[in-house]
């Protein structure tokens, strides 16, 4: 197995009490954030939450801000520009845009609850080029649904998922 040392990330507490954001497991992806402030969001609305930190993350990384699986499946909770995006040159504190997708329950977090979490990536610097005709390709320009939902491949049928209104 290659070696996977720790990549070292500069951090500053906007909030002095604020917990460091951590990985539950080792072998997580995802560090968990907090929000600084209380907050109830009714069905349907969206907070932007402030989580207390600030990074100075080494050139060629991005942070990613995504959502916690337990609280979207127990209280309907998403991120609304999921994930978002944290430039390397970004030295703002970090912001979680929370949206209650439950129709019925409103939703409350209290200080220092976990929020979201955060995965630090290496990210691809690309210049572009710009050509008359790209090169062809399998796929060409087929896209959403252009090879079915069902289990059998490629058919031009909707497969068995149907939009009911
Ligand atoms: O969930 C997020 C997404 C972004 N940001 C911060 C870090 C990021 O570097 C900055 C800008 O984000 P983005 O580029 O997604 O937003 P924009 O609307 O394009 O703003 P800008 O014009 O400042 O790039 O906002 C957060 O704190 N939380
Ligand atoms: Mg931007």
């Amino acid at each position: 197995m290659s070696e996977n040392r720790p990549v070292d990330v500069l951090i500053a507490r906007v909030d002095p009490e604020v917990p460091l954001p951590s990985y539950a497991h080792p072998g997580d992806a995802g560090a968990d954030l907090v929000t600084t402030r209380s907050a109830e969001l009714a069905p349907g609305e969206r907070a932007v939450l402030p989580t207390g930190i600030s990074l100075a993350l080494p050139d060629g990384y991005a942070a990613f801000v995504h959502p916690r699986s337990g609280l979207a499946a127990r209280c309907g909770v998403a991120l609304v520009n999921s994930p978002g995006t944290v430039d390397a040159g970004y030295r703002g504190e970090i912001k979680v845009i929370v949206v209650n997708l439950d129709p019925r329950e409103t939703v409350r977090f209290e200080r220092f609850d976990r929020i979201a979490q955060l995965v630090v990536q290496q990210v691809e610097k690309v210049s572009f080029h710009e050509v008359a005709e790209l090169p062809g390709s399998a796929r060409g320009n087929g896209g959403f649904g252009s090879t079915g939902t069902s289990g059998s491949g490629a058919d031009t049928t909707a497969g068995s998922a149907q939009h009911h209104s």
